[in-house]
């Protein structure tokens, strides 16, 4: 049997350095400076710079070389006429919402224990802070039938249906969107044979992620999730009416994501970054909190199985130059990540001589 991602997570716990609960009282512990985060004081790129991702339209003729160059030069874009019905994205938003309006007393009967992973509690990378973010969340992975019906004693069956469907939407459009990309590289099937696009998609697993972050009263001194990369291949996001998403460019600072009603933001993760050799960016992001309203976000969270060796394709590789990259499994990138952090990538990284 391949070790599933709950196995994984389980077995590389993160240790949490203050409870488990948010408590949006104490404002000092949630005041940030650059030395808690040297991107801090960074600005945010004005709107007039006119610059901003991709939305891309993938019913454009042309869908993949647009998709490429998104992933080639931010890795990251919004897409609209993705399929995915518009009621399974209110549908999940409605859910979001009324799980983080339940009593506190409620959400911790469904606590994220301190060796597992799925349930409510704080954002997972908090543990490389010393500040706390200004968010609360709940990680679902397999089923959550037992965690929602502590949450919702009445209505776990509907919420559970809603999971489910949106979870298979999901991963037929990570799919696709990965083909799109590999496609612009003119990269096949042929290239990566882990990757079946005809299959029944059991080559692959994931983890969704609810994010809230609450109304905030000091919101430039605060952050609701601090910069990361993820260590997907790819990550899908749905995020309210609520701007707050910013990616990272080394030359524009950080711009911040418009919300674009009914459509999806996606990023390159760790993983794909290293399985494109480099070409595509896996995308610095944060979330940053508003004075007058809370904001949701659902992360569907994208991987291979846990014992896939994943490396840079060859056909990416010149032939005088070695991988950018020694091959990982998610497994092992993610024990790396649980350790070294923003720094896992350059931790994986081959030598190469200058
Ligand atoms: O809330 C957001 O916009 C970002 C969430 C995110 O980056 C994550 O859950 O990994
Ligand atoms: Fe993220």
């Amino acid at each position: 049997m391949p070790t599933m991602l709950t196995d994984v997570l389980r077995g590389n716990p993160i240790h949490l350095p203050h409870s488990h609960q948010p408590d949006f009282a104490s404002l000092m512990s949630y005041t940030w400076t650059c030395r808690d985060d040297p991107l801090f004081a960074v600005a945010p790129s004005p709107p007039a710079a006119g610059e901003n991702i991709p939305l891309i339209d993938l019913n454009q003729s042309d869908v993949a070389s647009h998709i490429g160059r998104a992933c080639r030069t931010w890795g990251a874009f919004q897409i609209i006429n993705h399929g995915v019905p518009l009621e399974l994205l209110q549908g999940i938003e409605l859910l979001t919402g009324s799980l983080f309006q339940l009593p506190v007393q409620r959400k911790l009967k469904a606590a994220r224990s301190d060796t597992g992973f799925s349930g409510y509690g704080v954002a997972r990378i908090s543990s490389f802070f010393s500040k706390k973010m200004w968010s609360e969340g709940f990680t679902i992975i397999g089923s959550p039938l037992n965690d929602f019906r502590k949450l919702w004693p009445q209505l776990h069956y509907n919420y559970c249906d809603i999971v489910e469907q949106y979870e298979e939407q999901m991963q037929k459009l990570a799919s696709k969107l990965m083909w799109l990309s590999l496609d612009s590289l003119d990269v096949s099937e042929e290239d990566i044979k882990w990757a079946s696009v005809s299959s029944d998609l059991n080559w692959a697993q994931s983890a969704l992620q609810l994010n809230h972050y609450p109304v905030c009263p000091e919101p430039d001194r605060a952050m609701g999730l601090a910069p990361h990369t993820d260590s997907t291949l790819l990550t899908i996001l749905y995020q309210n009416n609520t701007p707050g998403l910013q990616v990272f460019r080394d030359d524009l600072g950080w711009v911040t994501v418009p919300p674009v009603p009914g459509s999806l933001v996606v990023n390159v993760g760790d993983l794909f970054h290293i399985l494109s050799n480099g070409l595509f960016k896996s995308v610095i992001h944060r979330a940053r909190v508003n004075q007058i309203r809370s904001r949701l976000s659902v992360a569907f969270l994208w991987g291979p199985r846990s014992d896939t060796k994943i490396s840079p394709v060859p056909k990416l590789v010149s032939p005088d130059e070695s991988p950018l990259y020694r091959s990982v499994t998610w497994t092992e990138y993610l024990r790396t990540k649980a350790t070294h952090f923003n720094k896992a990538l350059s931790m994986i990284r081959n030598q190469r001589e200058e």
